[in-house]
Formats: C-alpha cells, structure tokens, sequence
C-alpha cells in the first residue's frame, strides 16, 4: 500500500547539509498499523511527510496504492493526496471554523457538492462518536475531542491510507486510550492502512502489527509483533522494546 524506495531528506541548515533521512525503503502493507519509533530528532516526522510529499524527497520513489507520487504532476498529487489522510500531535484545526466545517474542508477543496458533503461530515462525526458537536468551535471541545474532529476530518475522503503524527503524545494516557481505540477500529472496520509516528511504546503495543526502529535517519530495524519470541537486535530497538513490551509479547523479524 506504501512503497518507499530508497528516499532521502536533506535540510540546509546555517552550519551546513543536514541528512534528516538516509535512503530509506520500506514497504506498509494494505491492513498494516505499522509503527515508526525512535528517540527525538531520529527524523520519523520527515519520513512521515515524505510519503504524500509534504516534503519532497531529494532521491528515490515513492508509492501509495500503486501509484508512483513522485512521478505525479502537481495536480496529479493534489488528487492522489485524496485517498491519504493525515493527523497531528497538535490537531491542526482550523479555530475559526465549526467542527462541521473543518471536517468539510478537504470536501470543500475536493470540490463535493454541498450536499454530499453535509452527509459525509455526518458521517465520519459518527464514527469518531461526536455528532452532536457538529455546531461547536474548536476551543469549545478538549483535547481529546479535538483529536477526533482531526481523524474525522482526515476521514472525510474516504482515504486508505492515514498517516499519523505523534497522534497521542499531547493526550493523557486515559485519552489516549480513546484516540487508539478510534485508529484501531478504522483500520479493522473501514480498512485503512495506518502509518504512524511515536515515541511512546505503549501506542506501539496497542495498535500497531508492525513497527520500524529510526535511528540517526536511518531504518536500523523492522520488526513484526507476533506470537513467535524473537529479540530485536540493535541496541536502539533493544532499549526501547525490551522493557516495556519485549517480555509480553513476542517480536519477531520480519
Ligand atoms: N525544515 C527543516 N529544516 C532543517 N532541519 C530540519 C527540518 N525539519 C527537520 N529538521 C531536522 O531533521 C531532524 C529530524 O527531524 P524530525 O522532526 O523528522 O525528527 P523526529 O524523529 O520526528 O523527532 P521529534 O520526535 O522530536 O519530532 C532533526 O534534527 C530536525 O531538527
């Protein structure tokens, strides 16, 4: 569903190039919750971005559903960005808008007849549990809430792929809860691949069947949760599984 192949990511930066990503290849497959962890600055929210080309990649090629991003025109991607939702550690809301009308907005610009779009805002506000909010402004609502208005909203196109940064990591861990048991259920009952950034292991444990290690820009490790008792081998992965989710569960290499 997502074929990264060999892309890379360098910044300048005042004190020269920096290489936020190393060639990097990863495949997610349709149905995967694939994980991305790593300590802070590792470059995971640049690998993010690189898949629907918030950030364009200096080399390599990138694939959603078959279709090659990097090979689109900008209108092109524009349309291809339909069928991949995106949310954020801070929500991204537009303040100025009723949740409604945020969750129109990407239907808006899709250009979706009114109508229609009055049915899918309906729509994805149910899923998300919060109908009854459609009228409310943002800072009306908590964190929580606001979380699911973005997922919502990233649902509005009816998208396969979502892509998911830091998601929780400006939640308490009750809400938390709340916000994985949403992706978990999109990704069972609607189908939708999942792509997502943490540092929190617990969200790893949650939801995801799969998970990548970055360290330094680099994909050090992939691993596959599952039922056969497999260590991961570098330290980075070693450090951040072992603890917390080595010794309940299985890891094994993919
Ligand atoms: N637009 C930019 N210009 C310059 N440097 C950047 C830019 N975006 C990211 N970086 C640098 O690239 C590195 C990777 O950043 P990135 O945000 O991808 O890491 P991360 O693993 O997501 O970290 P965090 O969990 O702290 O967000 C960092 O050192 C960051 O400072």
């Amino acid at each position: 569903m997502i074929k990264l192949q060999s892309i890379s990511k360098s910044y300048t930066t005042p004190n020269g190039t920096f290489q936020a990503v190393a060639p990097t290849s990863l495949h997610v497959e349709p149905g995967d919750v694939y994980g991305i962890i790593g300590f802070s600055g590792a470059g995971k929210s640049t690998l993010l971005r690189l898949v629907n080309l918030l950030e364009r990649p200096d080399e390599g090629k990138v694939y959603v559903d078959g279709q090659e991003l990097t090979g689109l025109s900008n209108r092109e991607l524009r349309k291809a960005r339909q069928s991949i939702g995106m949310i954020f550690q801070h929500f991204n809301l537009l303040n100025n808008r009723t949740v409604a009308d945020n969750v129109a907005f990407p239907l808006e610009i899709a250009g979706l007849p009114k109508e229609e779009r009055k049915k899918r805002v309906q729509e994805c506000l149910e899923i998300v549990g919060l109908a009854e909010k459609v009228d409310s402004y943002p800072a009306k609502l908590s964190g929580g809430q606001k979380q699911r208005v973005a997922i919502a909203r990233a649902l509005a196109s009816r998208p396969k792929v979502l892509l998911c940064d830091e998601p929780t990591s400006a939640l308490d861990p009750q809400t938390t809860r709340t916000i994985l048991s949403f992706l978990k259920e999109i990704n069972q009952k609607l189908g939708v691949t999942i792509l997502i950034v943490t540092h929190e292991m617990s969200v790893v444990k949650e939801i995801c069947n799969k998970v990548a290690v970055m360290e330094r820009g680099h994909l050090v490790e992939k691993l596959s949760l599952s039922e056969r008792e497999v260590k991961p081998k570098t330290e980075i992965a070693q450090l951040l599984f072992e603890e917390e989710t080595g010794k309940e569960r299985g890891i094994a290499n993919v």
